[in-house]
């Protein structure tokens, strides 16, 4: 077996040696020959004959850990124990928790958090049901929904599998932007079940992030709930996309030197993300898109029972272009991958025009790895955080809720997004801005307040803000 390349993960192999007969130089010699870089060395314990260790070794992927344990299965006096995976310890037992922003010490304490005092504070909420957002964790709560129909590229994985990806999600809205975020998985893929579900449990909070819903349904579902609830409503998978999209573009076209609007853009995925990032890119006046699904480009004839793929149909694709990717990716600008793993090739991107810039964002594999298509990109972009520029909508949602909440909007609006997308790209300076870096590092600080501003200010703009202005920090 040849030494894989790509993302590094690290494990950790618990060793059992015979003091006698086994070597760590031998071992470490093993696993630096099949690849592996030893991070860490720890005695687990040690007795007159054996001794345990626990070695943290960087690998590329499972193949890679394999090839490792392979090789060392053939020294002598040592026993593979277990591997654990880092990733995999991450998660032992859930990545987030609740816990009271203070102690409750004594009964008196306890009379005012709980009965009796806590009875004036529901009946103040029942009189003015807009106190919730004051007086209760409505005012910083988001939930983050999901029905575990098209989770990252994995697809109907159910909502079970679906939790980790969610839990992730509340942690990082906390972590980078302090929303606290619930993560709820449901157990139904029934619009209406999922409309009347969401609703119900509306009450709770002051926005929701619907997440990793397959299209068509998620249009619906997102449409109907907007329309339904006074609360924001906010399917991730579009538009913190299309922000995120929208922003990486607009870097990468001043670095190539060439204006969006004249760009032929090729769009693979044509569900959640692909339709509106679509959307997105009309809206910021590029005409030459070309969508492209399963069955080749859509084009006007073509026969599509969904309604979204119609529009689609009607609204794109000037040229009426048809055939594979491979077909119309010739001589395209841009090529935005929100599809599957591994579609594009490197023979297609060495036919897109000169400074041809790709984003190949499907998660967890992108649509072709920038090792392989750097022969023939300017400017190349994932959806991951291991490789540069990493158009994740992570770089959105945190601070786009963060604004909402923070000045009560009851909706998102168009020009919300438009202005989230010009925030973010702005936090690359003039002089920063390479081929390696058109869009903020998820850890620049900046990119939460720029985009909370922005939100803020688009809200009151729109009308949408339900805080008085001057009660909202900006
Ligand atoms: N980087 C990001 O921030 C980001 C955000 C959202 C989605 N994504 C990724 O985009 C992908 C799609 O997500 P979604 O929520 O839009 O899912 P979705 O299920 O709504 O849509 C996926 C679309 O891609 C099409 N598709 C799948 N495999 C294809 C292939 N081999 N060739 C052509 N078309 C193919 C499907 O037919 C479908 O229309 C996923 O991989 C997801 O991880 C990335
Ligand atoms: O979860 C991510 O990393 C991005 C996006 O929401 C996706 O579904 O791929
Ligand atoms: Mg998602």
């Amino acid at each position: 077996m040849s030494i894989p390349s790509g993302v590094n993960t690290s494990i950790i192999l618990r060793l059992e040696l015979d003091k006698e007969l086994a070597s760590f130089g031998n071992i470490a010699t093993a696993i630096s020959d099949a690849g592996g870089d030893i991070i860490a060395i720890d005695v687990v314990r040690t007795d007159k004959n054996l001794t345990v260790r626990d070695i943290t070794i960087n690998v590329y992927d499972n193949k890679h850990t394999e090839l490792i344990t392979a090789a060392i299965h053939t020294l002598a006096g040592v026993k593979v124990v277990h591997v654990s995976d880092q990733t995999f310890l991450l998660h032992l037992g859930g990545k987030i928790e609740t816990s009271p922003k203070y102690p409750i010490k004594n009964r008196d304490d306890l009379s005012r958090v709980y009965t009796p005092g806590v009875a004036k504070v529901c009946m103040a909420i029942h009189e003015k049901p807009s106190l919730a957002h004051t007086l209760t964790i409505k005012r910083n709560t988001v939930a983050v929904i999901s029905d575990g129909t098209a989770v990252l590229g994995l697809g109907n994985i159910g909502p079970e599998a679906a939790m980790p990806v969610m839990e992730g999600k509340a942690m990082l809205f906390k972590q980078l932007a302090g929303v606290d975020a619930f993560p709820i998985c449901l157990a139904t893929q029934d619009t209406d079940e999922i409309v009347s579900i969401v609703k119900a449990l509306s009450p709770t909070f002051g926005g929701i992030n619907l997440e990793d819903i397959a299209a068509p349904r998620c249009f619906e579902i997102e449409q109907r709930l907007i329309e339904e609830l006074d609360i924001p409503v906010f399917h991730d998978d579009q538009h913190g996309t299309a922000v995120v999209l929208l922003a990486g573009l607009y870097n990468a076209v001043k670095l190539v030197n060439k204006r969006l609007e004249d760009c032929k853009v090729v769009l693979c995925g044509i569900g959640a993300a692909g339709t509106a990032c679509t959307k997105m890119l009309m809206a910021a006046g590029v005409t030459n898109i070309i969508g492209v699904d399963r069955q080749g480009a859509i084009t006007k004839d073509g026969n599509y029972d969904n309604p979204f793929w119609r529009w689609y149909a009607e609204c794109t694709n000037p040229e009426q272009l048809r055939g594979t990717l491979s077909d119309v990716i010739e001589g395209a600008d841009i090529f935005i991958g929100v599809s599957g793993p591994g579609i594009l090739k490197k023979e297609d991107v060495a036919k897109m025009a000169q400074d041809a810039i790709v984003f190949a964002m499907a998660n967890p594999t992108p649509e072709i790895l920038p090792e392989e298509a750097e022969p023939y990109v300017r400017v190349m972009a994932t959806g991951r955080s291991d490789y540069p520029n990493q158009i994740n909508n992570v770089l959105c949602f945190p601070g786009l809720f963060r604004g909402l909440l923070d000045c009560r909007a009851s909706r998102v609006t168009e020009n919300m997004k438009l202005a989230a997308a010009k925030a973010i790209a702005s936090v690359v300076e003039e002089d920063e801005l390479n081929e390696y870096y058109i869009i903020p590092s998820v850890f620049n600080q900046s990119v939460v307040e720029k985009v909370r501003e922005a939100v803020i200010q688009a809200a009151y703009e729109d009308g949408v803000a339900r805080r008085r202005r001057e009660k909202v920090q900006t």
